[in-house]
């Protein structure tokens, strides 16, 4: 039972009546895109986030999805990353080899991550570097909007304040235009250094899903979709707003009780 394919103010909404529906949804939906993608490019450039998502990707790790996806076709990124080592707890890295890289055979070389020993400034501009490459080589498109790459699908989570990837309320690299990786030095929340993807990328991307659970999360998904005012409209995730492409939310019953209409049904 779900509530899906809803659309409130350009933004699909899928709602679940838990998050293991959710899992399934989200593996279904992964799955349909990957093979839609290889079909037309050859490949599947997927951006990852860390936190809560990659828990709710588990069931793309399982039947059916562990045999019939093509995972040698797959690359992957992340839409931000923690400056710590790739073996620390907090790492966005780690939590997805855990979780997903170890579970499925995608190619290693196609796993593009951060470089842990470099500053959080070099490792910026390092990974750009890298993707300007493969933007080059055609592994990820190219936006028709500008010169951003377009990625295929990026899976954000959102924290409670309305942060997406590493990009919270009110910092200054919301307003950034020309980079499409940057980094920040005093995250809000820990750790205080990290690199993110910017918004003229994110707003790039073929597809863009936020992926959200829990009560704790239920304003700032209101504030992110509702009509709640000219405020609002500087939440980072609200401002998630993709030109060319897809937005889809994937949201749990508790996540979505703060937002107005949506009503549960059969
Ligand atoms: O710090 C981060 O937080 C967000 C949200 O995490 P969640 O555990 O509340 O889902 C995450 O999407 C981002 O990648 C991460 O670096």
């Amino acid at each position: 039972m779900a509530l899906s394919g809803v659309e409130k103010n350009g933004r699909e909404l899928r709602i679940h009546e838990n998050a293991d529906e959710l899992s399934s949804n989200l593996a279904e939906y992964i799955a349909d895109l990957s093979e839609a993608s290889i079909k037309e490019r050859g490949v599947f450039a997927l951006a990852l986030s860390g936190g809560s998502l990659i828990n709710l990707m588990r069931k793309l790790c399982e039947a059916p999805y562990n045999k019939t996806v093509d995972w040698a076709k797959w690359y992957i990124f992340w839409a931000d990353e923690r400056m710590v080592s790739k073996s620390h707890s907090d790492s966005n890295y780690k939590l997805t080899k855990d979780g997903l890289l170890s579970k499925v055979p995608i190619v290693h070389s196609h796993v593009i991550s951060i470089n842990d020993s470099a500053t959080a400034e070099q490792a910026a501009e390092d990974y750009e570097f890298v993707i300007r490459q493969l933007v080059r080589t055609r592994v990820i498109s190219v936006s028709e909007i500008n010169d951003c790459p377009k990625f295929d699908l990026i899976l954000l989570g959102m924290g409670p304040d309305g942060h997406v990837a590493s990009l919270f309320p009110n910092h200054s690299v919301l307003g950034e235009k020309e980079q499409w990786v940057t980094f920040i030095t005093n995250s809000p929340k820990p750790p205080p250094e990290r690199i993110t993807f910017t918004l003229p990328v994110i707003n790039s991307a073929s597809n863009v899903a936020i992926v959200v659970t829990g009560g704790n999360k239920a304003d700032a998904v209101h504030l992110a979709i509702d009509d709640v005012g000219p405020d609002c409209e500087v939440l980072p995730a609200r401002m998630v707003q993709p030109g060319n492409g897809k937005l889809v939310w994937f949201l749990d019953v508790e996540a979505a009780s703060k937002l107005e209409d949506a009503k549960f049904s059969e």
